[in-house]
């Protein structure tokens, strides 16, 4: 077959890559039946037809790999397998090169120590009053620690087409689950939410399963949203004081939880569903539409004085932010930079700093503009380990790090430069007869260091 030949078939690779031209196999009805046509898939993809006219990207349909090693401790590498729900251009995209996907051993790169291969576990699963079940520390465990890495299990493309119905929206979710290594395991995690209505509305099983699970994850360039399940994660409850941060990472479609606090033994295990910066009335808003819930964590549940100090904070936090922005936009460094202290206060105050790692930019830059690259240094050191905790630095994440990593070695650079200049100044002043000290000039950085894009 020329088709066979020019497009690739049965090569042990992503087919779905296909070259221009090409059809992908699976669409075209003189595709060969056999498993390495579908190949990086283990199942023909399953697709559905709609009543409607569908935009030009096709079909809708559920890829699944059923056989990719999914590492949770303590059982190790199972075969717990990744369902996709999407058209074939979005599955075809490099975003979805599962083949080359880094599984766990890629992990132990990363710079903030990880537990989440430690023996015995440092968390176990157990009931909460009130919540289902929970996570729990089993020893203590310091700020800053790799807990869990977890890989998503289903994706599924928010943005369905118009014409499509909730039949064959359900329809996807019931084959993307069914296909996966331990479809039983996924199921039982709807029933711990012990929820089954949105909207007064009868949910499948899959449906309830995503509802209370879920995370939204902007993917891709278009930053198009997915909905992704976590098979282990899922476990984790809210809370929205959370002692655990997490982030997921595009290029190994894993999420990484590490702990934003010391954790006592024993203490639960808790990360934000929500932003971190919402005050109580908008967080209560958005557990309640998007995941369903009514929130009794710690801060919740607190006395009114408590939680009104803690959102008073928040939104000072917000309006510090707006400020230090505004003015750095300004161009008043020297006035971003004051601001910026007080930004920090409440970001401190309010526990936030580990949910916040992007913000260290900001100090970071400020500084430099003002010429005091000692503390530009230490932000962007701060920085550079947030963006390290996000997992195996790769493709889109690694543009951040190979910034940063370039704009400290540039400074540590002018560091020194500065340092032999101040040298060769004193050196100057003694040979001066009346011991005068000429004043330095100003110094002016030498690197523009660009705007946060
Ligand atoms: C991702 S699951 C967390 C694990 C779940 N507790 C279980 O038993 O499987 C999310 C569900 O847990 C419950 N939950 C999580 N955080 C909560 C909180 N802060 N307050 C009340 N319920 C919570 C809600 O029912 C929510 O829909």
């Amino acid at each position: 077959h020329d088709n066979a030949h020019t497009c690739g078939w049965g090569l042990p690779r992503n087919p779905l890559a296909h070259t221009p031209g090409c059809p992908a196999p699976f669409l075209d009805p003189s595709a060969p039946a056999n498993p390495a046509a579908w190949a990086p898939w283990t199942h023909p993809p399953h697709c559905v037809t709609t009543p409607g006219p569908l935009s030009d990207s096709g079909p809708w349909c559920v890829f699944t790999n059923a056989a990719l090693p999914h590492t949770i401790y303590p059982l190790g590498p199972i075969p717990a397998g990744i369902s996709i729900i999407a058209t074939p251009d979005l599955a075809s995209s490099s975003l979805f090169d599962i083949g080359t996907r880094p599984l766990a051993g890629a992990f132990s790169a990363l710079p903030r120590e990880n537990l989440s291969h430690a023996s015995p576990p440092p968390y176990e699963v157990r009931p909460v009053p009130g919540k289902g079940l929970g996570v729990f520390a089993t020893r203590a465990i310091p700020s800053g620690k790799v807990i869990l890495i977890d890989y998503v299990v289903l994706l599924a493309a928010v943005e369905y087409p118009d014409g499509m119905g909730k039949k064959q929206v359900r329809e996807l979710m019931r084959v993307g689950v069914e296909r996966l290594g331990d479809p039983q395991r996924l199921r039982g995690l709807a029933r711990g939410a012990a929820r089954n209505k949105v909207r007064g509305e009868e949910l499948s099983p899959e449906e309830e399963l995503l509802v209370t699970n879920a995370f939204e994850l902007p993917m891709g360039e278009e930053e198009l949203r997915y909905m992704g399940l976590f098979a282990e994660l899922s476990r984790i409850n809210h809370a929205c004081d959370p002692n655990a941060h997490v982030h997921f990472s595009e290029t190994t479609m894993a999420m990484t939880i590490w702990s934003a606090k010391d954790i006592q033994p024993g203490e639960e295990i808790t990360i934000s569903y929500s932003s971190i910066d919402l005050t109580s009335k908008e967080r209560k808003e958005t557990l309640q539409d998007t995941w369903g819930f009514k929130c009794s964590c710690s801060l919740c549940t607190a006395p009114k004085a408590v939680l009104k100090a803690s959102d008073d904070r928040r939104l000072a936090f917000r309006a510090a932010r707006d400020e230090v922005l505004q003015l750095a936009q300004d161009q008043d460094f020297y006035g971003a930079v004051e601001a910026s202290k007080k930004l920090f206060e409440l970001v401190d105050k309010e526990g936030l700093g580990p949910h916040l790692g992007d913000l260290y930019e900001i100090p970071a830059r400020l500084h430099y503009q003002i010429g005091d690259l000692k503390n530009a240094r230490k932000y962007f050191k701060r920085s550079m380990f947030e963006y390290y905790g996000w997992g195996v630095p790769g493709a889109k994440d690694s543009v951040s790090l190979q910034n940063a990593k370039g704009i400290l070695a540039r400074l540590d650079e002018e560091i020194a430069e500065r340092e032999k200049q101040d040298k060769q100044n004193k050196k100057n002043n003694n040979k001066n007869d009346n011991g005068k000290t000429k004043k330095n000039k100003k110094r002016k950085p030498q690197v523009y260091l660009g705007k946060k894009t």
